[in-house]
């Protein structure tokens, strides 16, 4: 039962709360009921809310139940309905009854609204009430969770085994809407699977012991796109820069990792680090729960940019992903808390849906992926902080500051750059600051064109604008720099990849660019520079999309060693 009632208390959170609706529920330490299911259960009520408001107001019994509030009512109504296994709470509690008592009445009120909106099947019925909602049923009702198989731990197929044994593959994202067990194999990046939102895997030993990890689609780009198709070939040693809670550093530890190495040749260091020392704890535990932490070491507390790129223990590094902080404003769900069509009570009930019960509760600990990027943000990412031009100004400086220094590792070849923002002035305007600077004219550093980016991302439709989609609130005001320079030539914009939150691709919005060093650029400029990039344009040459990349390639690699 603790269910609905957590479910009331998040959306009866004051708004000052802060995070994402959906980060909200998922960093909340009082809550019983996991968060899986408190999302699930207010995600799939909003969407039948017109509906149940309907079916309640007609059944016409809350002013005889005085322990139900409106919005109580409509969550276990919704459960008493809809959900396959009814209201979860045993038959014997109060507010159970108080809804079984209607049961007659909600059932043929039910039926009447079927009936009224002439739907065969409950399927049917969805499908209207999100029309008559004006929710596109692809787009917007439908945001899978992504499953990402973690390497270091498991292998897709012993996943599609087990944890995802009995469900039924299908061939598109559309096709996972309902509850039912399915499974879509993502096209785009490898061992990425999407399963319909409802379904809670926190239970599953699987999730458990870090063997799969929830992670966006979008955000699982920026691995893909540093470390390419054969990257369990690739042997340079990589930094994450911004790393907490650490969804792209154990995706890097998965990529290179592959059950099959057979154990000859030292896996790449990677280094991971965050500035916040309360954030890098949580980097640390998930790296742990992965199984990354023979790869991976963590600097807790430590500036990207007070990283000297000449320690000696640098000197191998070869990849740089840098995922600084940004707006947010790409993220799925922000300020999105559900607003719910509640029924009215005739009769005028005293049963307030803002009233709280008072619960003696222990906190439960959050599990660090449980909401990847988007719980842990960052100061700068608050949402109740307002996104206006001079914000975006101070971050894209930032944001610009930890490229460029990524830039001058000596021995760096390829540098990935990504936000979850939307904003073209932390985007493709920072992309083209970048190329436009010292360190990258004098390291040889040009943007990594879409032929050259693995497979599954050359396939990616969404690539960069030069204009804002969505206005920044009084950019108008602030000439020049709130006008974006995008200074980029249309292959470099193409290079450039988009994810939009509200498409049918199931990603929030997000952006990805990676540089290379181009080692015929640097010969042609005199003077420095030019040994560091010669220096590392031999290494990971191998790294493009290499279609011999198979299991038994693998031989020489000596997987770990304690
Ligand atoms: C968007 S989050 C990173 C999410 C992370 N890449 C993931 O996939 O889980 C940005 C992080 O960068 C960190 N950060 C910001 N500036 C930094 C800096 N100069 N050095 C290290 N970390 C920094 C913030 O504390 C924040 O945790």
């Amino acid at each position: 039962m603790s269910l609905y009632y957590d479910a009331v208390s998040i959306l009866t959170a004051p708004s000052s709360a802060g995070g994402s609706f959906k980060s909200r529920i998922y960093n909340a330490r009082n809550l019983k009921a996991t968060p899986a299911q408190v999302f699930a259960l207010i995600i799939e009520t909003s969407k039948w809310d017109i509906l149940l408001k309907e079916v309640i107001e007609k059944a016409d019994f809350l002013h005889l139940e005085p322990k139900l509030t409106p919005l109580l009512a409509l969550l276990l109504v919704h459960d008493h309905l809809i959900a396959k296994k009814g209201i979860a709470a045993p038959s014997a509690h109060p507010l159970r009854q108080a809804i079984e008592r209607h049961k007659t009445r909600l059932k043929a009120e039910f039926v009447k609204a079927r009936v009224r909106r002439r739907c065969a099947s409950i399927e049917e019925l969805k499908a209207v009430v999100l029309r008559e909602k004006g929710v596109d049923t692809v787009s917007e009702a439908l945001y899978p969770r992504w499953v990402r198989i973690n390497n270091v731990r498991t292998t897709l197929d012993d996943q599609l085994q087990s944890t995802f044994a009995g469900y039924q593959k299908v061939t598109s994202l559309s096709a996972l809407a309902g509850d039912e067990r399915k499974i879509y194999l993502d096209e785009h990046i490898p061992d990425l699977v999407a399963i319909p939102p409802g379904i809670d895997l926190t239970s599953t030993p699987a999730y458990k012991n870090g063997e799969i990890i929830l992670q966006d689609k979008a955000s699982c780009v920026p691995a893909y796109l540093l470390l390419g198709d054969a990257a369990t070939k690739w042997d340079g040693d990589l930094i994450d820069g911004c790393a907490a809670p650490g969804n792209k550093t154990t995706h890097l530890a998965s990529l290179l990792h592959s059950k099959s190495r057979v154990s000859k040749a030292k896996l790449p260091a990677v280094y991971s680090m965050d500035a916040s020392a309360t954030r890098a704890k949580t980097l640390q535990k998930m790296v742990t729960l992965a199984g990354a932490d023979k790869i991976v070491t963590v600097l807790q507390g430590q500036d990207f940019l007070a990283l000297d790129p000449s320690e000696s223990r640098f000197k191998n590094v070869a990849g740089l992903l840098l995922d600084p902080s940004c707006s947010g404003s790409g993220i799925v769900g922000r300020e999105d808390v559900p607003k719910l069509a509640l029924p009215g009570v005739k009769g005028g009930s005293g049963n307030s849906q803002g009233k709280k019960r008072k619960r003696g509760r222990q906190e439960p600990e959050p599990r660090p992926d449980s909401d990847p990027d988007q719980p842990l943000e960052t100061e700068e990412e608050a949402p109740h902080q307002k996104i206006d031009v001079d914000r975006l100004i101070k971050l894209s400086n930032v944001q610009a500051c930890i490229v460029e220094h990524a830039l001058s590792f000596p021995s760096a070849e390829r540098v990935t750059y990504s936000t979850c923002s939307i904003h073209v002035l932390e985007n493709e305007s920072v992309v083209s600051r970048i190329l436009a600077s010292d360190v990258a004219k004098s390291g040889g550093w040009r943007i990594m064109r879409r032929d050259e980016q693995p497979e599954g991302l050359k396939k990616w439709r969404h690539r960069g604008i030069r204009t804002d989609v969505v206005p920044v609130p009084n950019a108008a005001d602030k000439q020049p720099e709130a006008n974006p320079i995008v200074n980029l030539t249309d292959e470099e914009i193409e290079a450039c990849v988009r994810c939009w939150a509200g498409d049918d691709e199931g990603t929030g919005g997000f952006f990805v660019a990676g540089f290379v060093r181009d080692c015929t650029r640097v010969e042609s400029i005199s003077g420095k520079n030019g040994k560091h990039a010669s220096d590392a344009s031999h290494r990971n040459s191998t790294v493009a999309p290499d279609d011999s990349e198979s299991d038994d390639s693998e031989e020489e690699w000596g997987g770990f060693s304690d």
